[in-house]
């Protein structure tokens, strides 16, 4: 599919008559999100890179009992930049230092908390179905040379940073996984969460690689707020959102490697609906581009052998437990998005909206407990 349009925010901008274009994004959006005054530095900074920079933020009603908690989160969308043919080595060291240069932006704009799109250190291969070289991408989530450099970033930056990698699990067999480490701003890991839906879908074929993550749904207590990592295919599924919510996450990253073809009208729903319905805060992250594979490969539909995925759409935003979102970042380009946010807003719209109050879980506890028996006879009511 060819890349098509930069944004749609651009193209809202272009057509809408301007004295309709708050409503409409009000209407869409939830409102205009104010715009953050990022530093010249910065703006410059990304220009050069060839990156695009923005930056928004959501606020809270004051509180007597509690401070504001405002946190500036950055979410990073990029493209592969060298050949999918390059040696394995070359490949991650180039990634490393693109996610660097934009990182070092990032710390500019005093962003507190960052994370990377899915996999970040390696093309998005699993369409392939061939093992090698892409299993060699995979690492230890612990002391691997891609969590190694996090832990540099994070302590130069005083960062927390999210880092998506294809996981090697020496301890049990050297198995594989699709895991977001944890790094604090101390510099130390302070987990890992592993991805528990995996895509069997179109050229998805990342089953083929790795199996159902194992970590559950854990959250993760930062110096700057409770984060969790709901990877990729999993914001399909309303329950994985709802776990971290219960377990207590203020903010919900979704690092994604998603075409256009198969989900870019569900892409603004899924990530926004969550928040919404959790009182919290989500950040869905997808990569950009086109990866080209020198041996084609089949979908298993009696199509034409290709070459690629398809075009990875970008569009990165973050979406608020009030509804509104920030515009996405660009479909075609490298880009950093920083929010601010105000973690008060989550108990806010908890009061107003009362879900977790409403929720009626242990109904859906008890019926799914049944719902999942082998001779579970369903509810159907007959004449
Ligand atoms: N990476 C991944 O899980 N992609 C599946 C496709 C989708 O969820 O949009």
């Amino acid at each position: 599919m060819a890349e098509g349009l930069e944004s749609l925010e651009s193209c809202l901008e272009q057509y809408i008559p301007p004295e309709d274009l708050a409503e409409v994004k009000r209407i869409l959006y939830g409102g205009e999100a104010r715009k953050l005054d990022l530093p010249a530095a910065a703006l410059s900074a990304a220009q050069e890179r060839d990156f695009e920079l923005q930056g928004y933020g959501f606020e809270a009603a004051p509180e007597q009992l509690r401070r504001p908690r405002i946190v500036r989160v950055g979410l990073v969308q990029n493209k592969i930049p060298l050949p999918t043919e390059t040696a394995v080595a070359v490949q991650v060291a180039a990634l490393h230092r693109r996610i660097e240069e934009i990182v070092e932006v990032a710390a500019v704009c005093g962003v507190n908390i960052v994370c990377f799109q899915e996999a970040w250190t390696m093309p998005f291969a699993f369409c392939t179905r061939e093992k090698l070289p892409w299993t060699e991408f995979a690492e230890s989530a612990e002391d691997g040379p891609t969590t190694k450099f996090c832990q540099e970033l994070a302590k130069k930056y005083n960062m927390v940073v999210v880092s998506p990698i294809l996981e090697r699990d020496e301890i049990h067999g050297g198995t594989l996984w699709n895991a977001a480490v944890v790094i604090s701003n101390s510099g130390a890991v302070l987990g890992k969460s592993r991805k528990n839906h995996i895509p069997r879908v179109g050229d998805f074929n990342e089953s083929t690689y790795y199996m159902e993550g194992n970590t559950g749904h854990p959250v993760f207590q930062t110096q700057f707020g409770t984060i969790a990592v709901n990877i990729c295919y999993g914001r399909h599924h309303p329950l994985n959102w709802l776990m971290f919510s219960m377990n207590g996450a203020e903010i919900i990253f979704n690092p994604s490697a998603t075409i256009g073809s198969l989900s870019e009208s569900l892409w603004p729903i899924e990530a926004r609906n969550a928040a919404i319905a959790n009182h919290c805060f989500t950040c869905p992250i997808n990569r950009v581009g086109t990866e080209y594979y020198k041996n084609a490969f089949t979908s298993g539909d009696g199509g034409k052998a290709h070459h690629d995925l398809g075009h990875f759409y970008g569009s990165s935003y973050v979406a608020a437990p009030d509804g509104s979102r920030t515009p996405g970042l660009s479909r075609t380009q490298d880009g950093l998005l920083v929010v601010e946010m105000d973690l008060n807003l989550c108990r806010q719209v908890s009061d107003k909206w009362n879900f977790k109050m409403t929720g009626r879980y242990e109904m859906y506890a008890d019926k799914l407990t049944e719902a999942v028996q082998p001779y579970f006879i369903p509810n159907i009511i007959k004449e």
